[in-house]
């Protein structure tokens, strides 16, 4: 097959967040940049993921509320989920932020697309059907794909994933998900709220990477929606067909539904991609990266999820930031060297940011302290009758903040203001220096940090301090 020689500063591998944020850093830097799609423009995010998802749980969270009303006296009837007009919002959210990822954005910008898979055909070449890129350094942005569990039975069954969930034409009777991670969280409250029975079945810790009393919250939620979680045991066998599906778990008991959704982790997209040729190594893991997010081909790099630290969109624009600060402005950027906030968009949403509070013992020990405070004691959460949740604050030496986590309502939003703080190596000072508006919840964090100096402001000393000034007054 006879291809266009083409010769690149940068050639990047997908155009999801990763590929997208670093072929567009490069360039508006002037460098020649080819990027290669073969599926659609945006990746996950945008197509089958963050964006689809968030829109869902926008009505999920509608119907909830218009369940509830009539608690702050509105009286209110659900009378049907109309699930055609669910999917039209859905598509709508997603034609809006679509131009942004486009072929005719990026063009614009200046880079090559090639609507094509690439692979590997030597160190520093990348191919397609039709083009050959030699390129100085080359990204792979790849991405992950769900990942069916290997239970007996499974693969002989229709069985959703976040790519094929979205083309549903109604919404399913009873939805059996396979994993309480972040997608089955979110989409299993969703689709609750909406009318289907779900079930979700959790081998593990659901909501791991989340402060077990925070995750207990939105457990308990989930239940109040109805939905059946099963947690520690393991599903062994899988029977049934379109429309009937049924799991047997490990301790013999079984659970039917018509639908079942995979959402037990992800694997990464490197299929076809001819790492040999590239002298790139894989172990278990997926691609050996460094904290420099360079593959063991130092002239290749990865971006995104690919690259194995983590599953986040935020982390993928990050990642390319991370390149582009490397190899254009000379700047020496680690990957780890920021804290990457997370959120579940699930009702009450969860976010962390930072170290957890055993991560931070285990590198700063004795010197960590904890320091909570609950949305029962925020005056603007009584206020709207939603006292759940609450921050917490893990601190280091010299009060420096390490983590933060918060769990209620608006806690996707609220986790920056810690973030924020511990992106400029902040303290816990820097929370309470703030003036906050009264009533936010956002005053949370000054009343959590509030807590930690309370015995330096209002102790022995601070008492005795206070009576000599008085005594001269
Ligand atoms: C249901 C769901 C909800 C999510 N919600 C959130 C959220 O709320 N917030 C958040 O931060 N993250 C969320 N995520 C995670 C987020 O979607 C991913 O972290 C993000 O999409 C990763 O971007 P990426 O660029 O690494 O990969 P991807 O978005 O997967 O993009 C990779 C691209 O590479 C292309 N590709 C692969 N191989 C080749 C090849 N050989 N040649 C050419 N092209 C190729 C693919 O077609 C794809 O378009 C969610 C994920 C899911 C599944
Ligand atoms: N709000 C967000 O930011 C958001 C939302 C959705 C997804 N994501 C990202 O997408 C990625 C994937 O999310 P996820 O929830 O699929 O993955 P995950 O790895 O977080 O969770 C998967 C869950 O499936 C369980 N599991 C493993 N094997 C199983 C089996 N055989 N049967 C049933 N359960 C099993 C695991 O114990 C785990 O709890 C993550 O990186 C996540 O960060 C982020």
């Amino acid at each position: 097959m006879s291809r266009d020689s083409i010769r690149a500063d940068l050639a990047v591998i997908g155009a999801g967040a990763a590929g997208l944020v670093t072929s567009a850093g490069a360039a508006m830097l002037g460098r020649k940049v080819v990027l290669f799609e073969a599926g659609e423009m945006g990746g996950d995010c945008l197509n089958y993921g963050c964006v689809p998802s968030k829109a869902l749980l926008t009505a999920a969270h509608k119907a909830h509320e218009v369940r509830q009303a009539a608690r702050w006296g509105v009286q209110a009837e659900l009378k049907a989920i109309d699930f055609a007009q669910v999917r039209k919002t859905i598509s709508a959210a997603i034609a809006a932020i679509e131009p942004n990822d486009s072929q005719a954005r990026f063009e614009g910008l200046g880079v090559k697309v090639v609507r094509e898979r690439a692979r590997f055909t030597g160190p520093r070449t990348v191919a397609s059907d039709s083009v050959s890129v030699t390129a100085r350094r080359i990204v792979i942005a790849s991405g992950t794909r769900a990942r069916i569990p290997a239970i007996e039975g499974l693969d002989a069954l229709p069985v959703l994933t976040n790519e094929s969930i979205w083309s549903l034409e109604s919404l399913p009777q009873s939805l059996i998900i396979l994993g309480a991670g972040p997608i089955g969280v979110e989409l299993g409250q969703a689709f609750a709220r909406l009318g289907s029975q779900v079930t979700i079945i959790e081998p593990g810790e659901p909501l791991a990477r989340f402060e077990p009393e925070h995750a207990a919250l939105v457990l308990e939620t989930l239940k109040a929606d109805g939905v059946t979680l099963i947690t520690g045991e393991a599903p062994m066998r899988a029977s049934g067909g379109p429309g009937a599906v049924e799991i047997t778990l490990a301790d013999g008991r079984s659970v039917t539904g018509t639908h079942i959704l995979a959402a037990a982790g992800r694997e990464p997209v490197l299929d076809g991609l001819g790492l040999d040729a590239a002298g790139v190594q894989t172990d278990a893991g997926g691609l050996i990266v460094d904290d420099r997010l360079r593959t063991t081909n130092k002239r290749v790099l990865a971006a995104g999820d690919i690259a194995g630290k983590g599953g986040l969109t935020h982390l993928a624009g990050w990642h390319g930031s991370v390149i582009i600060r490397n190899l254009y402005f000379g700047l020496p950027t680690r990957q780890s060297s920021q804290p990457i906030p997370q959120a579940v968009y699930c009702d009450p949403p969860l976010a962390n940011a930072g170290l957890t509070q055993g991560q931070a013992r285990e590198i700063h020990g004795a010197k960590v302290q904890v320091t909570r405070w609950p949305f029962a004691d925020n005056d603007r959460a009584i206020a709207e009758g939603d006292t759940r949740g609450g921050v917490i604050l893990v601190s280091g030496k010299g009060a420096k903040l390490l983590g933060a986590h918060a769990a209620g309502a608006r806690a996707d939003d609220l986790i920056h203001l810690a973030s924020a703080v511990m992106a400029r190596g902040g303290t816990v000072r820097d929370l309470t220096n703030m003036v906050a508006a009264y009533p936010t919840r956002a005053e949370i964090f000054k009343r959590a940090g509030g807590k930690y100096y309370e015995s330096a402001v209002f102790g022995p000393f601070a008492r005795t301090l206070a009576g000599v000034l008085n005594a001269f007054h």
